[in-house]
């Protein structure tokens, strides 16, 4: 266990252990709504271990967990990292926690797929119908019909459900997005569901709650109210660090909840929580106190730390720029960690940008960024973001890893990996004497692959796929194999796909480092939750981020858009809203020093607006020279 479950106990602590010995005689529900850096996780976790030590033996006894669920892969890794990996925990994301719960209910399944189905198909019916839907359309959403009917009579035949990141019912794989639908579906519709998963989890935690999804918030709502006595629902997050679209935002609940309060900030330096108060004074006020403090000569001290903001013109080449100012901050902080350009553990300098393209021109992807990014397929689109895209599963799960396993010298990996994935090794699984041939061969083309992969390599994807193929080293997906012989359909897919098929391969080693958070860049919606000792948030309008964000709109030095005007008069969450919200999750990311530097189209009408917003003390607002 490590030293965020050992921080000193806060008064939120020990009410939510209050709470937590409640729960053993009542139902009981609580929201711990508090600021960045109050240490809402390090309650959490704990409260994880608190309770391992008052009700580990019993619950474990009656076969029972406790369930903690938070946003993403890394968030549930780092929860792991604090409790250890012990049994008495399910740790996990929102989609696996619900796919836990459904994957035996194959027949209540198959009825939900059904059901969709058949909604489509009526849905398609309206539309074809209306006399305004052209032909093409219709002929379109005719095949739809034809297509939903012959896939309908195969799926009570499935005999078990899977995941991934498409869905393909016939074969009884799921998508991503069907598991947030279908998993709250079920629990609301069955109080026999409810009550199992109250038996099996009587503790259920929830992280990042502003940016859980609404159903599934009310699926858990649905537990608690079904369940009398013995079961704890508890939720962890700030309204202001909602970043998603579909995230609730504030839980609302009854005076039958326990409200906890955690006023402090433990993270940042007191320059730095003068900002995002700064920042939270135009949304929903909340001010914290305290700050972070450093132990000097056994006493403890505030730290003051520094908070800088820098204006540069859009049209002049930003890694420059991001270059000076570390040289202007290690000069002026005497840091000479500033100019450190390292990456994973030895990373001195966390770089957060609003849109991935910055970070794929910056660190050599922009290629396979852009095939993936712009051909307007969203399921391509979405799965570049964290490696999950079919197209790039091959690549990042398997050959990546085989790679760096045969450099290390580490042949055992390198024969458990081929004996899982090679055609070549499973089809002679059985005969014993043609292994060492069949090795051999295999370890030939492994040595030429190193050389294909090299990163000083000029060759496509394209050719390393033909390879892999050719030398049957790996199974690939199917769907390869239209682009490979030129039979594939023209899609807004194709397109995409025929363009990362072409893009250089050692981009892929370049992508990958930024995917597994070694590089020093991260998108600012990605750091929820994280800290850094040196942040640098680069701020600038790319027509990436689309509607979603605008920090010259935020700032008020770029004109607003009708519909921006309309939203905000009607209270709706608006693009300042939503850049405030970001701005305030990666300003509070910093332990020590927060560089802001931000590109924008006039330099000085920028820093009036700035100015205004008085979040920056006027003397860090720097423009060049500086
Ligand atoms: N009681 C405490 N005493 C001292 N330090 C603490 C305490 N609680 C948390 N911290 C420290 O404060 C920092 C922030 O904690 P934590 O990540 O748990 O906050 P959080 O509220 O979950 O943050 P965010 O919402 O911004 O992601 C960490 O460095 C943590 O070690």
């Amino acid at each position: 266990m490590t030293s965020r479950i050992d921080s000193p106990d806060t008064n939120a602590d020990l009410q939510l252990r209050e709470c937590l010995s409640l729960s053993l005689s009542q139902t009981t529900g609580f929201v711990m709504i508090a600021g960045a850096g109050s240490g809402k996780t390090t309650s959490l976790v704990k409260a994880l271990s608190h309770l391992a030590q008052t009700q580990g033996k019993p619950l474990l006894s009656r076969g029972q967990k406790i369930a903690c669920i938070t946003y993403t892969d890394i968030a549930v890794k780092e929860i792991w990292g604090d409790v250890g990996n012990a049994s008495l925990f399910h740790i996990s994301t929102i989609h696996s926690f619900l796919w836990t719960l459904i994957r035996p209910f194959t027949e209540d399944i198959a009825s939900w797929i059904t059901t969709k189905l058949e909604h489509k198909i009526l849905k398609a019916n309206e539309k074809i119908a209306n006399s305004r839907t052209r032909e093409a359309t219709r002929e379109s959403l005719r095949n739809d019909i034809a297509r939903y009917k012959l896939q309908i009579p195969n799926i009570s035949a499935v005999s078990h459900f899977t995941y991934g990141t498409g869905s393909n019912y016939q074969s009884g794989i799921l998508g991503h997005s069907d598991i947030l639908k279908l998993g709250p579906d079920l629990i609301l519709a069955q109080p026999l569901l409810r009550k199992l998963v109250a038996k099996r989890f009587p503790i259920i935690f929830v992280d990042e709650s502003q940016d859980t999804n609404p159903q599934f918030v009310a699926a858990l709502k649905s537990i608690y109210l079904e369940i009398t006595g013995n079961f704890c629902l508890g939720f962890f997050g700030d309204p202001m660090q909602k970043i998603y679209m579909d995230g609730i935002g504030k839980i609302e609940v009854d005076e039958s909840w326990i409200s906890i309060r955690k006023p402090e900030n433990f993270r940042c330096p007191q320059s730095i929580l003068r900002v995002i108060n700064q920042i939270r004074s135009e949304d929903d006020k909340l001010e914290q106190v305290r700050g972070r403090t450093i132990e000097i000569d056994g006493v403890n001290q505030f730290i003051e730390g520094t908070a800088n903001l820098f204006i540069f013109p859009l049209e002049e080449s930003n890694t420059d720029r991001l270059s000076n100012v570390r040289k202007y901050l290690s000069e002026k902080n005497n840091d000479p960690l500033w100019l450190v350009e390292a990456e994973g553990e030895d990373r001195k300098v966390k770089i957060l940008v609003v849109v991935h393209r910055m970070a794929a021109t910056r660190l050599g992807f922009i290629n396979i960024y852009s095939s993936l990014n712009d051909n307007g397929d969203t399921n391509l689109k979405a799965g570049l973001k964290d490696g999950s895209a079919w197209v790039l599963r091959l690549f990042i799960r398997i050959l990546l890893p085989l790679i760096e396993s045969a450099r290390n010298g580490n042949h055992f990996e390198v024969i458990s990996s081929l004996k899982i994935h090679s055609p070549l090794l499973t089809a002679i699984n059985s005969i014993s004497t043609e292994i060492s041939s069949v090795l051999s061969s295999l370890s030939e083309s492994i040595s030429q692959l190193l050389d294909l992969m090299s990163i000083d390599s000029q060759i496509k994807i394209r050719e390393v796929l033909n390879f892999i193929i050719d030398n049957q080293l790996l199974s690939i997906d199917e769907r390869f194999l239209p682009y490979l012989d030129n039979s594939f359909s023209e899609t807004s897919e194709s397109d995409g796909i025929q363009a990362f098929l072409a893009s250089p391969a050692k981009e892929l080693w370049n992508y990958n480092k930024y995917i597994k958070e070694m590089s020093p860049f991260a998108t600012q919606q990605g750091v929820k939750g994280a800290e850094f000792e040196r942040v640098m948030t680069v701020l600038s309008d790319e027509e990436d981020s689309g509607n979603s964000f605008s920090y010259g709109k935020y700032f008020g030095f770029t004109k607003l858009s009708d519909k921006d005007e309309s939203n905000i008069k009607q209270g709706i969450d608006s693009v300042i809203d939503r850049t405030r919200r970001l701005f305030y999750v990666s300003c509070s990311r910093s332990t020590k020093d927060l560089a802001v530097v931000l590109f924008a189209p006039d330099v000085n009408l920028a820093k009036e607006a700035i100015i205004k917003k008085a979040i920056f003390d006027r003397k860090n607002i720097h423009i060049l020279p500086f």
